[in-house]
């Protein structure tokens, strides 16, 4: 895989003022995006995941306080203007949001929400928008597309509604698409058409997916690299084929432990409340290998292709 990056966070941090208090939603966050890969973000609920991909497009609510570098294009989009911003939202960055009931216009044909997004930001015709339309529409097997395209949300499947999403997300023919728990709720089946023409998607526009999930399986059968989240922070980045053959993090080891295959073996203690996180390492009250190095904050040591931030792997 090219390892072109086409985005790269640099020393990230989020936070929300809130009755004068300030909350730490991200911080020293540190990633990249490379060229065509699927890239999952992956941690426990509060994690900060949802942030992350909203700070990427900028949709932050205006209580928030945010710094350091999203470099995209060769722009720092932290500092674009909302004019700037609205060229490459929707258009080079797409997002597919998560709830089909609340994201598709009832009121509207879904060919007509598809090739709106097409026209918002390409200049063609609308012979050349519809013609696009159709063939997303076949290639998300939403068929016979010249029947559907004509349709309203209601007259689609629950299932048919998420792929209509996913067909309005790459519509632009995005650089970088941002799914957010794509499989929340689904169950099997549902689970395996969405890993299926997701990837689809992913061949059809060349496209790099940045991948928010829970679902520790539908990553391993997806993504090419994963970056695991813990208390805003992230704490390894792996290619999935190592991480989940062996997982470097203390949380990381301890989250797969925690898997139903591998006999569910939760972890222990509760997750940090964000305005009392610990001294030093945030995952140490709940760590099996803590040592007292565990109180200062611990370095990212690059191990082959991986990152993890852990004293465990400091050998001077
Ligand atoms: N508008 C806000 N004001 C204050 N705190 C917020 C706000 N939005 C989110 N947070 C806090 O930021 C943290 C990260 O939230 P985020 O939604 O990114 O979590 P997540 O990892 O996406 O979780 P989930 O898996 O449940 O979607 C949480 O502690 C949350 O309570
Ligand atoms: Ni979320």
């Amino acid at each position: 895989m090219s390892q072109k990056n086409i985005l790269s966070i640099k020393n990230l941090a989020v936070q929300f003022l809130l009755d004068k208090k300030r909350i730490r939603a991200l911080s020293s966050i540190n990633l990249s995006i490379y060229k065509r890969e699927i890239l999952g973000i992956i941690g426990e609920s509060g994690s900060g995941k949802s942030i992350l991909a909203l700070s990427i497009l900028k949709l932050l609510p205006s209580n928030t306080e945010i710094k350091g570098e999203i470099l995209f294009d060769q722009k720092n989009l932290i500092n674009l203007s909302e004019k700037k911003l609205s060229k490459i939202r929707g258009k080079k960055i797409a997002w597919i949001p998560q709830n089909p009931d609340n994201s598709l216009n009832p009121l509207l044909q879904i060919g007509k929400q598809i090739s709106e997004s097409i026209k918002l930001h390409h200049k063609i015709s609308y012979k050349q928008a519809r013609n696009t339309t159709l063939a997303l529409l076949e290639l998300l097997q939403i068929t016979p597309a010249r029947q559907r395209i004509n349709q309203y949300p209601f007259q689609y499947s629950g299932g048919m509604k998420q792929r209509a999403l996913v067909a309005i997300g790459a519509a632009t023919f995005p650089q970088l698409l941002i799914a957010d728990e794509p499989t929340k709720g689904l169950d099997i089946v549902r689970k395996r058409e969405t890993l299926y023409f997701l990837k689809k998607i992913k061949s059809a526009t060349n496209a790099s997916i940045l991948l928010i999930t829970h679902d520790l399986k539908f990553a391993e059968k997806i993504c090419n690299r994963v970056a695991i989240m813990y208390c805003g922070e992230i704490i390894e980045i792996s290619p999935a084929s190592l991480f989940f053959n062996k997982p470097l993090h203390p949380y990381s080891i301890a989250l797969l432990q925690a898997l139903p295959a591998q006999g569910l073996q939760n972890i222990p203690g509760p997750l940090p409340h964000p305005l009392s996180l610990p001294k030093g390492c945030n995952f140490s009250p709940r760590c099996k290998f803590f040592t007292d190095k565990c109180l200062t904050q611990p370095p990212i040591i690059k191990i082959k292709n991986s990152y993890v931030k852990c004293w465990l792997y400091d050998n001077p």
